[in-house]
């Protein structure tokens, strides 16, 4: 007849999901009682997801079984974060994130993973809990920036853990993706993917989680302001006026999603030489803050284009963090501070108005999306239905 020391190495055998050590050696199995054939056995574990508890309840039942055990398993586990939204229909994802800052820019290559690599550090750097989502699948440069390349992150169950760097929970499309895999996705594959890395991933509580979208207004925008409640949109745009025409849609995009626009980041603002550190005009300087006027939002910082922001991004040592006494990371503390200031100051945010009204796959800025609304609005004036099924009357 088996006793607890045959039990206690059948389970010292038994790895816990997504580590290289077993239940035992993490010290979860908490007591063993046995009673001629039959065991009770209590586990402290420290994953709330159930696929965990499953996956030990499987292994443990037959490790037992093969000594002749029939065992009875109780298990102690951290509550599961309630599936509680910030409104009352809206949708939330992942409620343990307090603050989720969507950083968007009206095309490509004008600094946007550069500004949520540095705002974030920055951020975390004045106290938050902080993490970032790299969401740009067509570029998901991030872990390049963050030195994480090549690392993989720790699988848990059947979720992954994100990385971490400078203080900064990271989790990125490209960390799990094939290195230099081309991304032609579309659509609905991004929306998809954009839901897994806020749902499949075991974010943190965080105080604030930057999203570095893909560049434009499309699906992914309104993805991510259905599934989660956005509390801030950041635009960074270069000053030239053509780049200030897409920013324009970028800021127009915010409000239609009913996104609070945080500020505008004006990047590549000036030249500062490293040579004799004076600072040039180059393709214009503070042509934002008659932008940021026009949408009642601020400018929340003119980063200079200067030669170490690019060798940091390139080395994966952000400026903020490995040169913070440069003129860029100053800049960077203080467009971290208006942010913070921000969301402090804001109320609840709900995603309630978008969330019923757009069905799955057209986005609210699209023509068809403006053709949905343009109809939902008529109906509700005439005390009709909106006709997605969101309950307004
Ligand atoms: N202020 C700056 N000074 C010097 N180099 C900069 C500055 N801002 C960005 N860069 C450099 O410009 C390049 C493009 O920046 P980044 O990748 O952040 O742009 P992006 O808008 O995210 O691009 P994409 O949308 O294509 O992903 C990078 O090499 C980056 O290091």
């Amino acid at each position: 007849m088996a006793n607890i020391e045959d039990i206690k190495k059948e389970l010292s055998n038994i790895k816990y999901p997504g580590f290289a050590k077993s239940i035992v050696e993490f010290g979860f199995v908490k007591d063993i009682q046995v009673n001629g054939s039959e065991a009770s056995i209590l586990l402290d574990i420290t994953s709330s997801a159930q696929e965990v508890e499953d996956q030990l309840r499987k292994e443990i039942g037959a490790a037992m079984s093969s000594i002749g055990v029939n065992a009875t398993l109780s298990f102690n586990k951290p509550q599961a974060p309630k599936q509680q939204s910030n409104s009352t229909s809206g949708q939330n994802m992942a409620p343990q994130i307090k603050k989720v800052v969507m950083v968007s820019s009206g095309k490509g290559g004008v600094g946007k993973s550069t500004t949520t690599v540095n705002l974030a550090i920055a951020t975390a750097m004045q106290g938050k809990r902080v993490g970032i989502l790299d969401a740009d699948v067509y570029g998901p440069n991030i872990p390049r920036m963050m030195g994480l390349n090549g690392q993989e992150p720790e699988i848990v169950g059947n979720k992954a853990k994100p990385l971490n760097a400078y203080g900064v929970d990271v989790m990125s499309m490209g960390v799990l993706m094939e290195e230099g895999q081309a991304l032609i996705w579309r659509g609905a594959m991004i929306m998809k993917a954009i839901q897994q890395l806020l749902r499949d991933i075991l974010w943190e509580e965080l105080d604030v989680l930057f999203i570095d979208m893909p560049p434009g207004t499309g699906d992914a925008q309104l993805t991510l302001a259905q599934s989660v409640p956005v509390a801030a949109g950041i635009n960074v745009t270069t000053p030239q006026h053509v780049a200030l025409d897409d920013s324009r849609r970028s800021l127009d995009m915010f409000k239609k999603l009913h996104i609070p626009i945080a500020g505008i980041v004006e990047n590549m603002s000036g030249f500062i030489c490293p040579s004799c550190n004076t600072e040039s005009d180059i393709f214009g300087m503070g042509t934002c803050e008659e932008l940021a006027s026009q949408y009642n939002t601020q400018v929340l910082g003119n980063l200079p284009i200067e030669p170490a922001i690019r060798e940091g991004g390139d080395s994966g040592k952000p400026v903020t963090y490995f040169n913070p006494e440069s003129v860029s990371a100053k800049r960077y503390m203080m467009a971290a501070e208006k942010l913070i200031n921000f969301i402090d100051n804001q109320d609840e945010v709900s995603n309630e108005a978008i969330q019923p009204t757009m069905p799955a796959g057209v986005s609210a800025c699209s023509t068809e999306g403006q053709r949905i609304k343009a109809e939902q609005e008529a109906a509700k004036k005439s005390g009709g239905s909106c006709g997605t099924g969101c309950g307004c009357h």
